[in-house]
């Protein structure tokens, strides 16, 4: 397999600083995660610093800027306190994420269509600032040909409806995503968009969608957060990464 396609494997950090939190003190650290995480061969970490800091700080973003040798996929909303952050530290990449104070965890993708003016706006001086950036949306054209339009380079498709419906067994509802997915996938890259997934995937659902020839990227991380309480987070990722280069041959 060459390098080119290597399907990239992000590591999502937020949850060990929930975990953390939730004591409010310094343990579990995400960087010492984040440094597994690299020893394991990652290609990248994600981080969503949300507006109301409920899992990553500040202070750990400005820690993995520092100690990262793999590109950091910084996630926020589209606010002007997050673009100055993003624009201070200038992240390998930016993704931006619909955010609700009330929500559990990010439900659905970001409405692009409707906001096309504000959000290529917006991202303009990210991209200047040499940040790639991502938009976190559904798997609807309507949404990807929006986030072509204003200029966006990555759209990151939303796999939390498809792995509910996996974890629920209601297979006709996750078959029709799956489907969804495959279809968009191959929609963005036709358009020059690259393809990346994530949200809820698990050793029981990443195997389809790391099938997928136009993917070239999942963000993981509740899932392998909570199996690595269980196995050790090295072995956690190593077993992510056998099942999608399996998929993937
Ligand atoms: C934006 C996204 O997909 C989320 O996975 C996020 O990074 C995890 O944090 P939340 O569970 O707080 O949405
Ligand atoms: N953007 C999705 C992500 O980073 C990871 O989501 P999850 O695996 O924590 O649900």
């Amino acid at each position: 397999m060459t390098s080119d396609e290597k399907l990239r494997l992000g590591i999502n950090i937020d949850h060990v600083a929930t975990v953390r939190n939730a004591r409010g003190g310094d343990t579990p650290d995400p960087l010492r995660a984040a440094q597994i995480a690299q020893e394991a061969g990652c290609d990248g970490i994600t981080a969503h610093l949300r507006e109301d800091r409920r899992h990553i700080s500040d202070a750990d973003i400005d820690g993995l800027m520092d100690m990262l040798t793999v590109p950091l996929n910084f996630e926020m909303a589209a606010t002007e306190e997050m673009q100055a952050i993003a624009l201070r530290h200038k992240p390998h990449a930016v993704c931006i994420v619909p955010e609700k104070r009330e929500e559990r965890t990010t439900e659905g993708g970001l409405e692009v269509a409707r906001e096309e003016n504000r959000l290529a706006h917006f991202i303009a001086p990210l991209r200047e600032a040499g940040s790639r950036v991502s938009i976190f949306i559904a798997a609807d054209k309507r949404q990807i040909e929006a986030a072509h339009r204003i200029g966006a380079e990555v759209v990151e498709l939303h796999s939390g409806a498809y792995c509910d419906a996996h974890h629920e067994g209601r297979i006709n509802d996750r078959d029709r995503e799956l489907e969804a997915m495959r279809e968009m996938s191959s929609f963005a890259h036709d358009l020059g968009l690259e393809v990346h997934v994530g949200h809820g995937l698990t050793y029981e659902t990443v195997q389809p969608v790391a099938a997928f020839p136009e993917v070239k990227e999942l963000n993981i991380g509740h899932f392998l957060i909570g199996e690595a309480i269980f196995r050790g987070l090295n072995p956690a990722i190593a077993e992510m990464r056998r099942l999608m280069d399996e998929a993937r041959a």
